[in-house]
């Protein structure tokens, strides 16, 4: 195959809208949406060229404000390498400058577009917010662990892993159908722990988090019946990533990033160590393992989608 082919792509989004355009007939995959963007030109870095870009095809000036996601796709002729950048501030209305579609799309009607087939992690990326909570410890009180998730949700994090681990069969289920209530009522996407007996509730949930055993022991996505659910993965190294990734998991996370007070004896990866990580991967993946609400712009920059913790984002 030859050259890799690095392309700067912007997210634009106005309330529950995001800008989608369509691929002209005749150019590489003509016909398929996409976001807009394209080919770095030169040593352009991505801001650059989606600066150009943007202004080439939308005709506006942009403010980006941080990268999304970081993503190669092998298309039979060609490798890319997309650099997803969301934007801030544009100036002037988007207009199609090159005969292309345009069309501002709900986030929640994405699924009934044909996108380029790169973009599926893109698409999960958008809908995923930066903060991931889990609900756990030693605990095996469910009252306790029912106001960790109320917590959780009273510090605006609106998606959380039901982890539990001291629960399990009957004690864990009771709770999550507590846990799947109360998050539908405030609009949280929860995901379950994979452990017998949640059959009943998991149709209700937003879908399943895997720990890194679980993962490295499934030989294929685990199939979840009802409309668009999530499966995560707990990952600590690029083995784990790179299985993630093959069997068609959703998003990661990856951990721990800096050292913690729940796990002392663990040595943690480090910025420098996540940031290879993330990048020799396709998938969204959060920075789990020290986190506090002021490293959630650093992680980004990082390549993490946001920032993941045990029980809450106050100082632990
Ligand atoms: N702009 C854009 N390109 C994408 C996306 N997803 C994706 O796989 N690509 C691929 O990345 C490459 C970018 O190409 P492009 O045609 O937009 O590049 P360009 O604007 O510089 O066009 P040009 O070659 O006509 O000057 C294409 O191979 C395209 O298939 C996406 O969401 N947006
Ligand atoms: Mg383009």
């Amino acid at each position: 195959m030859g050259i890799d082919l690095h392309v700067a792509v912007g997210i634009l989004q106005q309330g529950d809208e995001v800008l989608i355009t369509r691929r002209l007939r005749g150019s590489h995959m003509g016909g398929y949406w996409e976001f807009p963007g394209g080919k770095f030109d030169g040593s352009e870095t991505a801001p650059e060229a989606l600066a150009r870009e943007l202004r080439e095809e939308l005709g506006i000036g942009i403010e980006p404000a941080f990268p999304l996601i970081r993503l190669k796709y092998d298309y039979p002729d060609r490798r890319v390498i997309l650099h997803v950048w969301r934007i801030a501030r544009f100036i002037s209305t988007p207009r199609s400058c090159e005969g292309q579609t345009l069309r501002w799309a709900p986030i929640a009607d994405l699924d009934n577009y044909t996108f380029l087939p790169a973009n599926k992690p893109i698409l999960t990326s958008i809908r995923l917010p930066d903060r991931y909570g889990f609900v756990d410890d030693e605990s095996r009180d469910p009252e306790i662990l029912f106001r960790q998730l109320q917590a959780l949700v009273g510090q605006g994090i609106r998606l959380v892993r039901l982890r539990a681990s001291g629960l399990t069969g009957a004690d864990y289920r009771a709770l999550a159908e507590r846990c799947v209530d109360y998050c539908a009522e405030n609009g949280v996407a929860l995901l379950l722990a994979d452990v017998a007996d949640t059959g009943s509730v998991l149709p209700e949930a937003a879908g399943l988090h895997l720990t890194a055993r679980q993962l490295m022991m499934a030989g294929k996505r685990p199939l979840l019946t009802g409309a668009q659910k999530w499966v995560a993965a707990s990952c600590h190294n690029g083995m784990e990533l790179g299985h993630a990734e093959r069997i068609g998991i959703d998003f990661a996370v990856l951990s721990p990033v800096l050292p913690t007070a729940t796990h002392p004896g663990m040595s943690a990866l480090g910025w420098e160590r996540f940031s290879a990580l993330v990048e020799g991967c396709s998938l969204p993946v959060f920075a789990l393992g020290g986190m506090m609400p002021e490293n959630l712009h650093f992680a980004k920059f990082q390549g993490a989608q946001g920032i993941a913790a045990i029980r809450g984002f106050f100082a632990q």
